[in-house]
């Protein structure tokens, strides 16, 4: 049987980059802050929206500006992601692969849910993912494992029976703290060194693997 499987979104499934720093640096300058360039903005991605923006603005900054921030982030962001958002080489076809092999998938995000289901409906139109769950109000976000209970609650299943694929260090963790073997990629927005000894360096290479070990356990 194939195990399940958790993907997590920005710099995994998509690259969002641009679209989050051109949002972000639209949101600073309408408070007077400077902008920051793509690799910064890279380094303040992976916590959600909140910590994007306080990752943002100057560290003595009130807690008040850093939510002024993050509101006008999610106004510029609500139509600036359709400009600045890309599906990573061959993710799409791979999507499709397992799909047509019958493995369950989920979108786990800590991007904001309206944004996480909104750029999953537009990249991933055939609806392969069983549940996409994004950051709302009150919901446990990762590392927290508790995010990844509602995915368990969708299959029925424990964390023997999943992967969880993810480009940062907060997916990692929030696999290790679940207890779900986790699989790193190369492409995203963190230092591959620190995703752990499995890390895929192309989509293709991440296929091989979760094909393989899929039959390894059936
Ligand atoms: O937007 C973020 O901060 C992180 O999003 P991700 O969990 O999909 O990587
Ligand atoms: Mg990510």
């Amino acid at each position: 049987m194939q195990p399940s499987l958790i993907f997590d979104l920005d710099g995994t499934l998509v690259d969002s980059l641009p679209g989050i720093a051109e949002s972000l640096n639209r949101a600073l300058a309408e408070a007077d802050l400077p902008s920051h360039p793509h690799p910064a903005v890279r380094d303040f991605i992976g916590n959600g929206s909140y910590q994007l923006a306080r990752r943002a603005v100057p560290e003595d900054a009130p807690d008040s500006l850093a939510l002024t921030v993050e509101m006008d982030f999610k106004r510029h962001y609500a139509t600036g992601w359709k400009n600045g958002t890309l599906l990573y080489p061959g993710i799409p076809e791979l999507i499709e692969e397992l799909a047509a092999r019958d493995f369950r998938m989920a979108v786990l995000s800590n991007k904001p849910d309206a944004f996480t289901r909104e750029i999953v409906r537009h990249f991933f139109p055939s609806d392969p993912f069983d549940l996409v769950v994004g950051q709302r109000d009150g919901s446990a976000r990762k590392p927290d494992p508790a995010a990844v209970v509602p995915l368990f609650e969708t299959w029925r299943i424990g964390p023997e029976g999943v992967r969880f694929i993810g480009d940062s260090t907060v997916d990692r963790a929030t696999a290790e703290a679940a207890g779900i073997p986790f699989i790193g990629v190369a492409w995203g927005y963190h230092d591959p060194s620190d995703l752990g000894d499995r890390v895929a360096r192309n989509a293709p290479e991440l296929g091989r693997w979760l094909m393989t070990n899929a039959t390894d356990h059936e």
